[in-house]
């Protein structure tokens, strides 16, 4: 084991990205946060406002200060809400420092973002720089890295086997995935009350989410056939958890008993991502409070539909989790440093 020490600063301090990136950072044996921040400083303790951090960290939220950071640190990430990092993270993108961006502000092309998040883009350029890291397929040695969003990761890892093999049947993709409720962030709206969401069910940004074109042009640069992917979002009265149900058709029928094979093959060596015995499907609680991302599949014969479901902790292989699988390839650690976690069984 390295003895090397990563300096972590975080932006977003007091979100559920931040606070979860503080919390799996707490048991990272490289990893040292030297610094907090979000939009007002308090000066006091960063366990004043969550007692849950009381005697864990010594930490107070200073003023955002891009070069004390950079002198600081060895890292930035961004926790924060879409549309702040295209601007906070322009002094860190120019000097080339290594930022993680947990927001959608860097994972597309700038027309695309302004359609779909409909807020105003960060400039070309800095795009440009920035990589899109599914954790699990890419190895980056890079500086800029933009971590993909909760649903896209459950569906493109999902969806990844078929679509590598250019498997899949590019009309006959259809993905119907479910949220707990953390995957909001932490401000309250009326579709986040409780009344609304506890004993409830919801379909929301039906055929309009912005996870679509993240989700459509990764799969594009694994089979170049594919153009649109139908896609919808619901809200599961839980607190963590995504649910990722896919249905598809395959373009080779003689293929589809092997599947499984197939499925298994491309994940032997991701540690994060965990295959079901054929038949098995598995449920959001055997990933929650992990980084895993847990896959079983199911073939009829007579529709000639294969169901995939993903499960995973949005807080952690959705965001945090995965940000820090990030951070460990690009500081040459072993990937799982500081992710060695087993979920709460009951
Ligand atoms: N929650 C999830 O499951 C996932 C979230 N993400 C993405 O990660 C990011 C964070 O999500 P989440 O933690 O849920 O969001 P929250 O809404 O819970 O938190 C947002 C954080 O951003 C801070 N912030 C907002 N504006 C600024 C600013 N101008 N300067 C400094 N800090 C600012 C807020 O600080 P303050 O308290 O001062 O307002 C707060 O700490 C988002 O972009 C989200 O889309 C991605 C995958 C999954
Ligand atoms: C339950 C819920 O509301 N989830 C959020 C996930 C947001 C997210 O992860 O945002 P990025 O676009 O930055 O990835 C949503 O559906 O918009």
């Amino acid at each position: 084991m390295t003895d090397k020490i990563i300096k972590i600063a975080i932006v977003g301090i007091t979100g559920y990205g931040g606070l979860e990136l503080l919390r799996l950072l707490y048991n990272h044996p490289n990893a040292k946060v030297v610094s907090i921040h979000n939009t007002q400083t308090e000066n006091t303790d960063i366990s004043e406002q969550f007692p849950h951090l009381k005697s864990m960290y010594n930490l107070t939220p200073t003023t955002f200060d891009p070069m004390h950071i950079m002198q600081e640190a060895d890292l930035v990430f961004f926790a924060t809400s879409s549309g702040v990092s295209k601007d906070l993270a322009q002094d860190f993108i120019q000097a080339k420092f290594p930022v993680i961006d947990l927001s959608g502000d860097f994972r597309l092309p700038a027309d695309i973002y302004k359609k779909w998040y409909k807020n105003e883009p960060a400039s070309d350029e800095a795009i440009q720089q920035a990589h899109y890291s599914l954790a699990d397929f890419y190895d980056n040695k890079v500086t800029y890295i933009a971590n993909p969003g909760c649903y896209a990761t459950g569906t493109l890892l999902a969806l990844a086997p078929l679509a590598q093999n250019h498997l899949l049947d590019k009309d006959n993709i259809i993905i119907d995935a479910k949220s707990g409720l953390s995957g909001a962030g932490k401000s309250l709206t009326l579709a986040s009350h409780f009344v609304n969401v506890n004993e409830n069910f919801t379909m929301y940004k039906a055929n309009h989410h912005q996870h679509i074109p993240e989700i459509t042009q990764q799969l594009q640069q694994w089979q170049s056939d594919i153009a649109h992917i139908q896609f919808t979002t619901s809200l599961l009265p839980i607190n963590r958890g995504i649910f990722v149900s896919a249905y598809v058709k395959i373009n080779d029928d003689s293929q589809a008993e092997k599947i499984q094979e197939l499925y298994t093959a491309t994940y032997a060596n991701k540690q994060f991502v965990r295959v079901m015995p054929k038949n098995q499907l598995p449920s959001i609680k055997q990933v929650i409070g992990t980084n895993f991302t847990d896959i079983g599949l199911t073939y009829n014969p007579d529709t000639k539909y294969l169901t995939i479901v993903s499960v995973l902790d949005n807080m952690i292989k959705g965001a945090a989790g995965q940000a820090i699988q990030n951070m460990n390839h690009m500081f040459d650690l072993e990937e799982s440093t500081g992710l060695h976690l087993i979920a709460q069984y009951a």
